[in-house]
């Protein structure tokens, strides 16, 4: 279950399961089953209210009403229209219900020990106000346990944003495959838990429909990996160039200290004259050199990948070097000050992006240097990287990763701990150290979110930065013991 459907998508794999001959309330029922199980296998059973709209997320509660009753509960049903406007399978599970429609209003809600959200999901068109939105606020302010069927009322399943107002659940339970706003923020958070059950739509169905977005996953990336050869050596593992600061010299120290953890054959910090002493004895195993030299490194093809930005300060200098650098087309990874640098002139940046190169902004960073583009994060992701050329990561606590060619993935990794100074280098220099042994753009820039976020939830409350570089060796084992052998 990689792959993340826009709801048109969803709907398209809907239709075609259709088409095929498994009728549509089968599928009702399926999901609604689905729902069920995950709702009685967490809570006993108590008084439930259904709260239900005028489409098929409002089917599905008709489904969900009669099976919670089936299985003992006591159950009320609210529905957002008369009975006789629904139509197609939401009005044949209506005949099904033998309990009484409600009218939907407050009054529904007192004595609810559990409510289900069925007012609306894939098909929310517009803005919710006046009395709906009223009545979410007021299902928002109670205190039971809040199930969203597919996604939370109010949250739009392509871009995660939140329509007018929406429901803020404890738990999802979604169909067939996620979608981008179970994933994007504030959607993320609303969904609460988030549970992708199979309804009966068929695994090539979705692959016809060709996603490109993906969950970010070491499924989507692991073939990519360029582990070392039995009889490999260094030179075989790609030499990065980290280009430091002439004083703030711990943002490069942590991109070369997750560079060379990360597997990156040789590392060599390039900075002022004055700065190389500090960057010696952060860890023996880094060679320095004068970045008066960095023209000339760069002509020896083996020094093969880049990192330049965290540190470096903003300004012209920073500007030229870039553009020198870039010249050469090597692996590159661009961040920080290197983003900024170029707010007032992003064109001339895109222009010289040549080689394969990873845009790491943060959100403040993408703004100074898109500032025209807008939406969502993965559109503008993906609108960004085919502007710059470049693989685009928009880090936060809802990364997405966009290739110039239209593929993408969000990491689903939740590590708010990660929220903390230098985490952002430790990411640069993973993703700098991934490219230096080979790997592709994208896939070195998925995996660097991967081994980032996994690190932050697995290390958990009081990480720094510098444990981050330290896990890695945990996870890459655990990747390489993943390999078929
Ligand atoms: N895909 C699958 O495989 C399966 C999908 N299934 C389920 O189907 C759901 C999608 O059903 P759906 O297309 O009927 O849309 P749904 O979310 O019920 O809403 C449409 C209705 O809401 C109305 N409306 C919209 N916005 C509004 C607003 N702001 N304020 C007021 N009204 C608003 C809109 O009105 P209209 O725009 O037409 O005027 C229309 O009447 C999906 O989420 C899943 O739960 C499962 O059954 C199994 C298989
Ligand atoms: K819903």
């Amino acid at each position: 279950m990689l792959e993340i459907l826009t709801t048109e998508q969803m709907y398209d794999a809907d239709r075609k399961t259709i088409e095929a001959g498994t009728p549509g309330d089968v599928l009702m029922e399926n999901a609604g089953t689905a729902v069920v199980d995950e709702i009685t296998s967490r809570w006993s059973p108590r008084s439930a209210t259904v709260l239900c709209g005028p489409g098929n997320n409002g089917g599905d509660g008709f489904v969900i009403a009669r099976l919670l009753r089936n299985a003992g509960w006591s159950v009320r049903l609210g529905l957002l229209c008369d009975v006789d406007k629904l139509t197609g399978d939401a009005a044949l599970n209506a005949k099904r219900w033998d309990g009484a429609v409600e009218r939907l209003s407050p009054a529904l809600l007192v004595g609810a020990e559990l409510i289900v959200d069925c007012l609306f999901g894939a098909g929310l068109a517009r803005v919710i106000d006046g009395e709906i939105a009223d009545l979410v606020h007021t299902v928002n302010a109670g205190n039971v346990p809040l199930i969203a069927v597919d996604v939370p009322t109010g949250v739009d399943g392509n871009t995660g944003e939140i329509r007018g107002v929406a429901i803020k659940a404890n738990l999802t339970v979604t169909f067939c495959r996620a979608k981008p706003g179970h994933y994007l923020l504030p959607g993320r958070v609303l969904c609460g838990e988030l549970v992708i059950r199979d309804i009966g739509i068929a695994d090539q169905t979705v692959r016809d429909i060709r996603p490109t977005l993906m969950r970010n996953d070491p499924a989507c990336w692991r073939a990519g990996i360029h582990w070392p050869d039995l009889d490999g050596h260094k030179y075989h593992r790609g030499h990065l160039l980290a280009v430091g600061g002439a004083t703030m010299t711990g943002a490069t120290r942590l991109v070369a200290r997750a560079a060379r953890r990360v597997g990156a054959g040789l590392l060599t910090v390039v900075a002022e004259p004055a700065a190389l002493p500090v960057y010696a004895s952060d860890s023996p195993g880094i060679m320095t050199a004068p970045i008066a030299n960095l023209d000339e490194l760069l002509k020896d093809c083996r020094h093969n990948a880049v990192v330049i930005g965290p540190g470096f300060g903003i300004g012209d200098e920073t500007r030229s070097r870039i553009i020198q650098l870039l010249h050469y087309c090597r692996c590159t990874v661009l961040d920080a000050d290197a983003l900024t640098s170029f707010s007032e002139q992003p064109s001339t940046l895109f222009f010289a992006i040549q080689g394969p190169t990873v845009l790491t902004p943060h959100e403040g960073e993408f703004a100074r240097l898109f500032p025209d583009i807008e939406g969502d994060k993965l559109t503008r992701a993906r609108a960004a990287a085919k502007r710059s050329g470049a693989t685009v990561l928009i880090k936060g606590a809802d990364t997405v990763i966009a290739a110039p060619d239209g593929r993408a993935a969000i990491s689903v990794i939740n590590a708010p701990w990660l929220a903390t100074a230098g985490s952002g280098d430790v990411l640069s220099g993973i993703i700098g150290g991934l490219m230096a042994q080979g790997m592709d753009m994208f896939d070195a820039a998925c995996m660097a979110v991967w081994l980032h976020a996994r690190a932050g939830a697995d290390i958990g409350p009081g990480l720094i930065a510098e444990d981050i570089p330290k896990h890695l060796p945990v996870l890459l084992g655990e990747l390489w013991r993943s390999l078929p052998k």
